[in-house]
């Protein structure tokens, strides 16, 4: 297929994501569900990205199809010079193990293996992964690292989580409100360690949230409605976790 997006974005940064007249039909039996109804994105390579909207509006949806975990019915998706749409499974699975790095909710660590072992299990796969204590170092849970998931309260289990998905260095980090489960002081600690990553490795940043304070560290925000993007916020200044109101 011609590739029929152009890969600079309006504000001369390179598109890390081009996405043109994405769909996705869920069927179940003699129901349907357009979870998404024509979706055209850039996303910026080195960006924070926040999905907003309310619940059922498509975000997770888009999510896991960037992330190569599911595929739209219709459209294409271009991630560089890659399109995402015409590779076979094996080439979208690989695809996602060099490039994308998932944060959830719930932290999904294996509860029989310490904080580095968790770590671990990803960079045994990766080709130029970090040495796991220093993932860990740098979202600081240096001394934590012989700890089991149960030793830890939720913040440090996230940021193990964390820690596990930016360890191969990926150039995309996905969150599907990754902190939904988590206090405010626990959520901006753990916003704090996503936004670290976002600048010392560069890694493009893209967060779904309901908490709309969230919205203000993010460069720019997709509001979600009814399987569409409604509008795109830009924010001039973004502000750090700490400062933001929860
Ligand atoms: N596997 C599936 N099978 C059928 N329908 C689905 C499936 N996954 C999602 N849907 C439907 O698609 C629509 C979009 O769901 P999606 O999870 O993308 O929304 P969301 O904006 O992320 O919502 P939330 O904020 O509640 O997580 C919803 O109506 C949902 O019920």
């Amino acid at each position: 297929m011609e590739k029929c997006a152009d890969q600079q974005g309006t504000n001369g940064r390179a598109a890390a994501f081009v996405g043109r007249a994405l769909r996705k039909t869920y069927v179940t039996g003699e129901t349907q569900v357009h979870a998404l109804r024509g979706v055209d994105l850039e996303i910026y390579a080195g960006e924070v990205l926040v999905l907003l909207g309310p619940s059922g509006s498509g975000k997770s949806t888009l999510l896991n199809i960037i992330g190569g975990l599911d595929r739209p019915t219709a459209g294409e998706l271009w991630y560089g010079e890659t399109e995402l749409t015409a590779l076979d499974d094996a080439a979208l699975t690989r695809f996602r193990r060099a490039n994308i790095g998932f944060v959830f909710q719930f932290y999904n660590l294996i509860p029989s293996l310490t904080a580095e072992e968790n770590v671990r299990l990803v960079t045994d796969i990766s080709d130029d992964p970090m040495h796991p204590a220093d993932a860990l170092d740098l979202v600081g849970l240096a001394e934590r690292r012989t700890h089991f998931p149960a030793q830890l309260s939720g913040g440090e289990q996230q940021r193990v989580a964390v820690a596990r998905a930016i360890a191969k260095r990926p150039g995309v980090l996905l969150c599907d409100e990754p902190t939904g489960a988590l206090d405010s002081q626990t959520g901006i600690r753990v916003l704090e360690t996503l936004a670290q990553a976002n600048r010392e490795l560069g890694t493009t940043l893209i967060l779904i949230t309901h908490n709309a304070g969230i919205a203000a560290m993010a460069d720019r925000v997709f509001n979600f409605l009814d399987g569409q993007i409604a509008s795109i916020a830009v924010n001039e200044k973004r502000i750090s976790a700490s400062e933001m109101a929860w």
